[in-house]
């Protein structure tokens, strides 16, 4: 059985977009519908891709928006990057174009594995940024993109699959086909 691989990502984006609550979705299987702006919060799971153990330490950021300086520290050993908006904000979608050539500037590389996310889905009435938009946008930047709802296990644990295998694909260990996630 080969070793844990460790892997540090982080999760940027807009205030109120949902990183908190995908994050501890993922986590812990609940979905939280209060909202408590967030500081830094960092977790931990093991997780089996195509039988390999991830030890993965999340780190759930606080909101930024167009003028909030990037920290170094979201640059530092950061494997890959989970860059959220919500579907039902233009700012969110705005900024997160903004945070993501800040993050290239700081690493000082032209990609990185990234996910892009457009979160909320479930908010059908409220929907303002189409899927096909935030397609255009992560194909823009070599991305991952994927709809997601907080409120569904599914799509957390979708989404933290994608950008384990963008970082596996930026390692040069592209799996030949998708297998199963298993979560422990
Ligand atoms: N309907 C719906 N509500 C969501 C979803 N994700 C988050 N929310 C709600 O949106 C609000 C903000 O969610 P958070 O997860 O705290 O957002 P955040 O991006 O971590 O916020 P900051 O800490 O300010 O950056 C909360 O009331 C959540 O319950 C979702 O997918 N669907």
């Amino acid at each position: 059985m080969p070793q844990p691989k460790h892997r540090k990502i982080a999760v940027i984006g807009y205030r109120s977009v949902g990183k908190s609550s995908l994050t501890i979705q993922f986590v812990e299987g609940q979905f939280v519908d209060s909202y408590d702006p967030t500081i830094e919060n960092t977790f931990n799971k093991l997780v089996n891709v195509n039988g390999q153990d991830f030890n993965l330490q999340l780190v759930d950021t606080a909101g930024q928006d167009e003028y909030s300086i990037f920290h170094q520290s979201h640059s530092m050993d950061i494997h890959g990057y989970v860059l959220v908006y919500s579907v039902t904000s233009n700012k969110s979608f705005e900024v997160v174009q903004i945070l993501h050539d800040k993050l290239l500037d700081m690493v000082g590389k032209i990609q990185v594995p990234t996910v892009l996310v457009g979160n909320k889905k479930d908010l059908h009435m409220e929907r303002v940024i189409k899927p096909e938009e935030g397609k255009k946008l992560a194909d823009s930047w070599g991305a991952a993109f994927m709809e997601s709802s907080a409120k569904e296990n599914e799509t957390a644990v979708e989404l933290f699959k994608r950008i384990i295998l963008e970082m596996e694909k930026a390692d040069g260990n592209a799996p030949p086909e998708e297998k199963k996630c298993a979560l422990m």
